[in-house]
């Protein structure tokens, strides 16, 4: 029989307040009620268990005192019945528990099961089940919640969360300190945007969906602002390249950047234009990087300058040629920099704003007409000052922020994701090697700038980027590439764009 749960995600996110606003019509939709679904929950759990930790023997289980618990206890009940050993810990007072959850619990007591109050103190488990917050979660865990939690994350049994791992906040990603570090959650009925990002990425452990029936229901009446891209929309959006085609129609990206000392970064985003299909990729950069530049990479036209102000005709003629103005990677913060910087908004065409040309963004007040701006975190607080009050632990809110201050398309980058802000992307197949090393930055901005320059749409050319470049990521992981070097990604673009 088909699992009750899949490892295939769905392809929208929403927030906790739009799952619990809407369960219940999704559910009236579907002819079902939320009892039904409680239920459905705890025998999606208990399918798991039939299929995928079939050896498991002794399991523990923490419950809380919301409706997360209520699919803990009546999971608890099926393990039991089907001859599991299951030690079950209410982490809060029973007597706080009301409707279904109280009823989930009232039935594990009549089944046998002894409820205990805290952890037994001699016990070897393999696997600890969490059921203490779902959606419901925000704020801190109290102190005896994130002991509890320590010695379950020390702890070698594998360690499954109901829904969402106790500790984040599913709509923001922020994750409490001491939060309970989840080897698979099994979340339900729609993805919670804050599971895919950022730190709770990495908490949640593998991500499985069951829609409980309902999540077809859930998606006709609940709409989505945050889009996840899956595998088989990558594969629907990528490019298709005419056979008869010509350098000259698969645009023109110039980049600028590489300041004395600094020719890795412009390399490797310009080598990132060529390997992502730019026709026709310039460079612009210190008069002293050329020749490194150049290197091994013959595609590449490039050219140097000592100073704006002796090659300003220069500079202009290398922009009117261009689709797309790449600037920021390796660029500095001197006046050779600022020079460029200030030039680069007499572009006529989208500009890709990276690295340094968004800390000089950040303190002026010149705009792009039309920009892609790819911050990671640092760079975003820098871009933030002015709006102090914006919750840095909040990903989504840093991307909306940025995007209505600049009034841009924003690509916010980091370890473990990528959320792109324009049209509400949470983009990582990749875990938190995805941008993690030295260069990446540059190739995903080499990457974006190429695919807008193909033509592409801003929504289709910065989630390809971004995928692509976690999808290599994810591939190099695979092939065991500890240290993954941002070079490495270029062997895995060319297949990727087929
Ligand atoms: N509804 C349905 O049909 C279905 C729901 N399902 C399941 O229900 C889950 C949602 O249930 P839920 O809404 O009861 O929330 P849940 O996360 O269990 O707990 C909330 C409790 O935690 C508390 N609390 C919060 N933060 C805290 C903190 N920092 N420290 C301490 N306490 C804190 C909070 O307290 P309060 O904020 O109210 O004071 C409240 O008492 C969902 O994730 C899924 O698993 C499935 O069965 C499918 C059908
Ligand atoms: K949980």
């Amino acid at each position: 029989m088909a699992a009750k749960y899949t490892a295939n995600l769905p392809q929208f996110a929403y927030t906790a307040q739009q799952v619990r606003d809407n369960e219940a019509s999704a559910a009236q939709l579907a002819g079902l009620n939320l009892s039904q679904l409680m239920v459905r929950a705890a025998d999606a759990l208990f399918d798991l268990f039939d299929h995928e930790l079939v050896n498991a023997e002794h399991i523990l289980i923490l419950a809380g005192k919301g409706n997360n618990a209520g699919d803990a206890y009546l999971l608890a009940e099926l393990l039991h019945r089907a001859g599991r050993k299951v030690t079950i810990v209410a982490v809060f007072s029973p007597s706080l528990l009301a409707g279904d959850a109280l009823r989930a619990y009232q039935r594990a007591d009549a089944a046998g099961l002894n409820v205990l109050s805290e952890l037994p103190k001699q016990h070897s488990f393999d696997v600890i089940v969490e059921g203490v917050f779902g959606i419901g979660f925000s704020g801190k865990l109290s102190g005896s919640l994130k002991s509890i939690f320590a010695y379950c994350n020390k702890d070698a049994a594998l360690r499954l969360s109901i829904d969402v791992p106790s500790g984040i906040e599913a709509s923001t990603g922020i994750v409490a300190d001491g939060a309970f570090l989840a080897d698979i959650t099994l979340t339900f009925i729609a993805l919670k945007q804050g599971m895919l990002t950022g730190s709770a990425k990495q908490v949640c452990g593998k991500l499985l969906f069951a829609p409980l029936g309902v999540a077809e229901a859930f998606s006709k009446i609940v709409n989505s602002t945050v889009s996840y891209v899956s595998h088989s929309a990558f594969m629907a959006m990528r490019l298709r390249r005419a056979h008869d085609c010509y350098k000259n129609q698969c645009g023109h990206v110039l980049l600028v950047g590489g300041n004395k000392g600094m020719a890795g970064a412009i390399r490797l985003a310009s080598e990132a234009c060529l390997r992502s299909g730019a026709g026709l990729v310039s460079v612009l950069t210190h008069t002293d990087n050329v020749a490194m530049v150049q290197q091994g990479r013959y595609e590449l036209m490039v050219h140097g300058i000592e100073t704006v102000e002796s090659s300003r005709e220069y500079v202009g003629a290398l922009f009117a040629k261009a689709d797309v103005l790449v600037i920021g990677p390796g660029l500095g913060q001197d006046n050779w920099a600022k020079a460029l910087f200030d030039k680069s908004f007499n572009f006529d065409g989208i500009v890709v704003c990276d690295a340094d040309a968004l800390n000089l963004s950040a303190v002026s007040s010149l705009r792009y007409k039309q920009a892609v701006m790819t911050p990671h975190m640092g760079e975003a607080r820098r871009l933030l000052t002015k709006s102090n009050t914006v919750d840095m632990s909040n990903r989504f809110d840093v991307a909306a922020h940025l995007q209505r201050d600049y009034d841009t398309t924003v690509v916010v980058k980091g370890p473990g994701s990528l959320v792109c802000q324009q049209t509400r992307m949470n983009i990582n197949r990749s875990g938190s090697s995805a941008m993690a090393s030295a260069g990446m930055g540059d190739v995903l901005s080499g990457i974006i700038a190429s695919l807008i320059a193909q033509g592409m749409e801003k929504f289709a050319a910065t989630s390809l980027a971004v995928y692509i470049h976690g999808l290599a990521a994810e591939r190099a992981a695979v092939e065991g590439e500890k240290g993954l070097l941002a070079g490495d990604l270029f062997k895995h673009i060319r297949d990727l764009l087929g």
